[in-house]
């Protein structure tokens, strides 16, 4: 094998990118990197683990491919990096009707992952939630531990870790349980709603001292003791309250945008902008933060961070910390072992959004949710935070009428009565969780 410093005659740049990018930078960089890797690490890991790793960027790829030698070396390359998902961006600097076109370009097609910038969240909105994660996943387990549900009322908030709790997100495909932890948190209506609709009687959740609320604050679930007072707590520096301030702030920013994303969804389908309102009148929206340790993992054995699974909600607005591990599967019915995954490739100061199933079933099927898991092979540990923006507990999603040709979407059809949100997501959660069967 042997790799030259040098342009090859004739060899060319691959995309606008590195052509912007002078040689002799190019050249620099990569020197750089080979520095850094050997070149038969890149050859055993691929561009993937190297830029988690390394911190090179794509463009530093883009040399490599250039300027690399070694014809299986590079096959192995271009294989991978073909693999990377071509998911479409919406752009919401351009507004609402022009991402409506490329969403509704995109999502016929059967894509049901986007990539969302220009979405004009604050970036210290977004550094601050970062660090939020990091603080919380850093405690010792004495403190994280207080975090977790006191009551099965309590469910699906709060902290919990998928290799301790042994969850395995889809059980047919995994050898070992998720790798990662996770704390959810929601507003403080949430457990009420949620279990008042699912036919829990309102003097047993009285009991557990949970009521029903207005108001957007949210949940920490652990956080008080059974007469709903905070605990009394050891530290004072602060350190927890600026923890769930840079969360909450985020969180209300999440929901915003997730709101922004329903009106383009109803643009893109030729309905009013507000036609999903009435789902959202006291909506059930959550968020995860994940945290996937960083322990290599081998999903080929059935190692993953987070099983396959399709979100069960309306919309998801994933914010990661720029670690490579999302993959998609865009055939969901394929069999377990003849799936093809692509990786969702991070980018910088961009969301990643994707339909849930409850969107799948209002739009007929027309819109899809995508078969997604973490594959955390980056050595690295990995942070994503998940916001879920789900319709009222009561709300009743019916198939809305869609018709072929350019004519899609308007109205709502006769489809049959369905269950309650509700009642559809204790459904969906008791799959994954005993504690909520
Ligand atoms: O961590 C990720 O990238 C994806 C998380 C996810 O799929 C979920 O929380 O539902
Ligand atoms: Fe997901």
């Amino acid at each position: 094998m042997r790799v030259t410093m040098t342009m090859r005659p004739g060899a060319r740049m691959r995309t606008a990118a590195a052509a912007s990018v002078p040689q002799s930078m190019r050249a620099a960089r990569l020197r750089r990197y080979l520095g850094r890797y050997s070149r038969w690490k890149m050859a055993e890991h691929g561009p993937v683990r190297a830029i988690a790793e390394g911190g090179i960027d794509s463009t530093m790829v883009e040399a490599w491919l250039s300027m690399v030698e070694c014809d299986a070396l590079k096959e192995k390359i271009v294989r991978e990096r073909g693999r990377a998902s071509s998911a479409a961006t919406l752009d919401l600097s351009r507004g609402e009707e022009e991402c409506a076109k490329v969403m509704r370009e995109a999502a016929f097609g059967g894509t049901g992952f986007f990539y969302l910038k220009g979405h004009g969240i604050p970036r210290e909105t977004l550094d601050g939630v970062m660090r939020s994660h990091s603080w919380f996943f850093e405690q010792e387990a004495e403190l994280k531990n207080t975090f977790r549900p006191t009551t099965k009322f309590h469910e699906p908030l709060g902290y919990k870790d998928a290799q301790v709790e042994n969850i395995l997100v889809e059980k047919e495909s995994q050898t070992k349980p998720d790798f990662r932890e996770h704390l959810r948190v929601a507003r403080k209506r949430y457990q009420y709603d949620f279990h008042k609709e699912t036919g829990v009687d309102t003097s047993v959740l009285d009991a557990h001292n949970i009521s029903e609320m207005d108001g957007d604050h949210l949940h920490w679930v652990g956080q008080e003791d059974a007469g709903g007072r905070p605990r009394p707590r050891d530290d004072d520096d602060g350190a927890l309250d600026d923890f769930k301030r840079r969360v909450e702030a985020y969180y209300s920013e999440a929901f915003k945008l997730s709101r922004k994303v329903h009106r383009i969804t109803a643009l893109s389908l030729g309905l009013d902008a507000d036609a999903f309102d009435r789902y959202f009148q006291r909506p059930l929206d959550i968020l995860m933060l994940n945290h996937y340790p960083a322990i290599k993992r081998d999903a080929a054995k059935g190692e993953v961070g987070m099983g396959a699974h399709c979100d069960f909600a309306f919309t998801t607005l994933l914010l990661t910390d720029g670690t490579e591990g999302l993959q998609v599967c865009k055939d969901k019915n394929r069999p377990v072992e003849e799936r093809e995954w692509e990786w969702i490739t991070p980018e910088e100061g961009t969301f990643v959004i994707n339909f849930g199933d409850a969107l799948e079933r209002l739009t007929n099927g027309n819109y899809k949710s995508v078969l997604h898991r973490v594959a955390n092979v980056s050595g690295r540990e990995r942070k994503s935070v998940a916001f879920f923006c789900e319709p009222s507990a009561d709300a009743r999603i019916k198939p809305l009428a869609m018709s072929d040709g350019d004519d899609r979407g308007a109205g709502e059809g006769e489809g049959e009565e369905v269950e309650t949100y509700a009642r559809y997501l204790k459904r969906r959660f008791s799959g994954i969780s005993e504690d909520l069967q």
